[in-house]
């Protein structure tokens, strides 16, 4: 944190500026490039945890702008040999048939925008020029994220901030004020519902960022609607315990999807977020591209670009699953919405065959809770994640959370792309009650049987594999034959799985793969909290009472109200919780 004393500069600035307030009454904080002026009375929201969601959110920006250049100037040459073709040929009339290509991001006022009845493209026509990118910070408090945003990302054109508390949009005009020249050149703040200005603004922002106070799913329909074609949402939820099952009606009605109470249920949450978003994207005839989606510390937060096309808009069955988990071993499996069948050059769209489990488990014999829709589609852009790591790594001292970010990214990186959710080698071995194989022997067991697997950025004890649920089970009873178990009752998971014989003979000598490359190199995957009370924290200026359980989830606000007499001594107005290291919302089975 700044201190008053050594601001003398910024503080003549404000003079000049003639902004009547004292600094007296106010501290300096430091982020990035920033620094931002805080009533010491705290009225308006500022997260210091946050850094990780802003340094990432400032990574995947500085990959944008340069991919939408790449992009532009892609279709730019396209068109121009185009163009040349046809004037070779001398053929005049040899116009385009205006089908855009789904990856094409298509300039505003471009042909295809609307995606519903291609314009005919004009051969010849003076290529636009790219506009400097336009950011939207619909939810933006103290303007803190805007003006890195602003100082920070050098080619962003503009930056405009929302908030509905005028106490926000004060500090937010006086820390503009604060930041100096780029600052007020770049960013502007209104007093506006941000809802009603992203519906008034259709198409306008290449970029719109929601960060909300828990859920954005108030503001995603018209969020989908205020982003350019090409464009890119970036969007953070905070009701972990919302979206990780704690209340599965309350997702059901803010999410439209059911979550699971699984190991996996932080990756589900990116995926129930991520199915709500392609579900408003949908209803305009526009479709998402996730480019990253990431669960840290207390949230998730995605970045999905949003492409208008009613063609490519079919294929959204295709990418949404139900997920049937089992009540007795947590076994999973993904029923998808959709299918298609190909017929010569024809395509038809039809719903999923199932269900794709019997009414009983196959590997134990009990019920199964079927939850979703969720994503099931990629999550993250392989090349996107590549790009971004590589200018972080460039870019090191820019970042005052490079250690986290970049281990956050090494690890998305790592991820199989194609395997949604994963299993947890402490629940399988929890089921069978036997000691757990390492991560390593396990993995090596799988890839010997001819799967994939690989770890996930969302649990470091978590393993993503293609492998079938019997044939993890197979694995698992070839380590029980040689690491017995204590006799159970006969009706537990464990005691059925374990009564069959398997059918593979599990190989467990170790694989050439069995490490990722980051692990082999020891480059770090996983980092510890910076600081005690890492977490998230309530509305600026609300007190913590039971109600928030569903927003921050029980444990949390236990921690917190165990915690709070301490925190008050510490820092009197700061409402943080403790949260567990990468497990901040409890996800046990019922
Ligand atoms: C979590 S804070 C934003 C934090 C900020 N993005 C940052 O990085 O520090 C959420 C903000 O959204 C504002 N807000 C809530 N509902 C809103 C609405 N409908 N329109 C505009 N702002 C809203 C709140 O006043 C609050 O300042
Ligand atoms: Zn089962």
């Amino acid at each position: 944190m700044g201190n008053v004393e050594d601001t003398k500069p910024m503080e003549e600035q404000i003079n000049n500026n003639k902004t009547a307030f004292d600094l007296n009454d106010y501290t300096i904080i430091k982020e990035g490039e920033a620094e931002i002026l805080m009533q010491t009375k705290n009225e308006v929201f500022y997260n210091k945890s946050q850094v990780n969601n802003r340094d990432m959110s400032i990574a995947v920006l500085r990959t944008f702008i340069s991919k939408r250049k790449e992009e532009h100037e892609a279709l730019l040459s396209k068109r121009m040999q185009k163009a040349s073709k046809v004037s070779e040929s001398h053929a005049a009339n040899g116009s385009s048939n205006g089908e855009c290509e789904p990856s094409e991001v298509i300039p505003e006022g471009e042909p295809c925008s609307n995606g519903d009845e291609p314009e005919k493209a004009v051969e010849g026509r003076a290529p636009r020029e790219l506009k400097p990118t336009r950011v939207l910070e619909a939810l933006s408090a103290s303007g803190l994220r805007a003006i890195r945003y602003a100082r920070e990302v050098e080619e962003i054109g503009q930056v405009v901030a929302l908030d509905n508390d005028k106490a926000s949009v004060e500090a937010c005009r006086r820390n503009i004020k604060f930041n100096g020249s780029v600052a007020g050149a770049k960013v502007e703040s209104n007093l506006v519902d941000a809802r009603v200005y992203m519906l008034t603004h259709p198409k306008e922002f290449d970029v719109v960022d929601l960060d909300p106070y828990g859920s954005p799913s108030v503001f995603l329909d018209s969020a989908v609607q205020s982003i350019a074609d090409g464009g890119l949402l970036m969007c953070t939820a905070t009701d972990m315990a919302v979206l990780c099952g704690s209340n599965g009606e309350v997702c059901y009605s803010k999410y439209g999807s059911y979550p699971l109470r699984g190991k996996y249920c932080h990756e589900m949450a990116l995926r129930i977020v991520l199915a709500c978003i392609e579900s408003h994207a949908n209803r305009y005839k526009r479709y998402i591209v996730p480019v990253l989606s990431v669960q840290m510390d207390f949230y998730v937060r995605v970045f999905v670009r949003v492409f208008t096309s009613a063609g490519a808009m079919k294929s959204t069955p295709l990418k949404l699953s139900y997920v049937y988990q089992c009540v007795g071993c947590d076994s999973f499996h993904l029923q998808p919405i959709g299918r298609t069948v190909s017929k010569n050059t024809s395509v038809r769209y039809l719903p999923g065959f199932g269900p794709v489990v019997p009414q009983e488990c196959s590997d134990c014999g009990k019920k199964y809770n079927m939850g979703g829709p969720i994503w099931s589609a990629p999550i993250h852009d392989q090349d996107w994640v590549t790009s971004i790591l590589s200018d972080v790594k460039a870019m090191k001292n820019r970042y005052p959370a490079f250690n986290r970010i970049s281990a956050v990214l090494t690890t998305v990186s790592e991820e199989l792309p194609d395997v949604p959710l994963f299993l947890s080698l402490h629940n399988l071995c929890g089921t069978l009650k036997c000691t757990s194989p390492s991560a390593v022997i396990f993995r090596s067991a799988v890839i010997n049987a001819g799967y994939r697997i690989s770890g996930t950025h969302v649990n470091p004890l978590g393993l993503k594999s293609d492998a079938p649920m019997d044939v993890i089970w197979d694995i698992m009873r070839c380590w029980v034959k040689n690491h017995p178990v204590k006799e159970q009752s006969s009706d537990q998971s464990g005691s059925v799985i374990l009564a069959k014989e398997p059918i593979l003979q599990a190989n467990f000598a170790r694989a050439v793969a069995s490490l990722s490359k980051a692990q082999a190199k020891k480059v770090a995957r996983f980092l510890p909290n910076p600081e005690r009370h890492w977490g998230p924290k309530l509305r600026a200026g609300r007190t913590i009472t039971s109600k928030h359980v569903s927003l921050l989830g029980a444990d949390a606000v236990n921690n917190l109200l165990n915690n709070n007499e301490e925190q008050e001594a510490e820092e009197p107005q700061a409402k943080r919780i403790k949260t567990e290291e990468q497990t901040p919302i409890s996800c046990e089975k019922e």
